[in-house]
């Protein structure tokens, strides 16, 4: 088993990668609503999935282990959260106002269960859960960046934060990871693997979906 067999196997994996959300945000024309739903929820998300990435230090067995959960947590904290508070001040929304913000249904959901998956399973289990969330905004960027920037974007610092050589080296070290710790999965491991897999992904529908719907 590695990363590449799950992200091939994963029913809702184009559905993710390729979402109305993510093709209007790289065209420039989601709504301003939309966007502010988004960077709200998501920074909620990104508090408990940088303890989740916390936690793989805790299960971390050696030192190679642990400088991917921390160079995953300076992402969080310094690229990813460092963006949204940069949007935070262009567009005038208060800090207070997103932390104080009541957590939607879908973040809720998505959030707990990683962390669910972190604390209870083992180091393998961990990745597998959060991989979809790490690599597949890896594949986001990358690929919008492949086929060439517009101009005038207003979510470009979003696009390149993910896009960037920074991140995109971090996806890599974590695909690494990902493949040793799941190298030697017996079939029932790898059915579990598959299935906090598939289940993240299915997550991070949703989560596209509701800023589109501001649900
Ligand atoms: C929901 C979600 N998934 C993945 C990422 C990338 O870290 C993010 N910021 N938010």
């Amino acid at each position: 088993m590695n990363y590449q067999t799950l992200r091939h196997n994963c029913p809702s994996w184009n559905n993710y990668i390729q979402h109305e959300f993510v093709q209007q945000l790289t065209a420039g024309t989601l709504a301003a609503d939309s966007f502010r739903h988004y960077l709200i929820q998501d920074y909620l998300y990104l508090i408990h999935y940088t303890r989740v990435m916390a936690l793989s230090v805790y299960k971390s067995d050696t030192l190679a282990q642990m400088r991917v959960g921390q160079s995953g947590i300076n992402a969080m904290l310094d690229l990813e959260i460092g963006m949204y508070l940069d949007f935070c001040h262009q567009w005038g929304i208060p800090l207070a106002d997103v932390e104080g913000a009541a957590e939607s249904a879908v973040t809720i959901a998505y959030s707990r269960y990683i962390l669910d998956a972190a604390m209870s399973g083992s180091l393998a289990e961990l990745y597998a859960a959060i991989a979809p969330c790490l690599m597949g905004y890896g594949e986001i960027g990358k690929r919008i960046k492949d086929n060439g920037f517009i101009t005038g974007n207003p979510y470009q610092p979003w696009i390149d934060v993910f896009s960037s050589d920074e991140f995109q080296a971090i996806t890599a070290q974590n695909e690494a990871q990902i493949d040793l710790l799941l190298a030697d999965a017996s079939p029932a491991q790898a059915d579990k693997f598959q299935r906090l897999f598939d289940t993240a992904a299915r997550m991070e529908v949703n989560f596209w979906q509701q800023a589109l719907d501001l649900s």
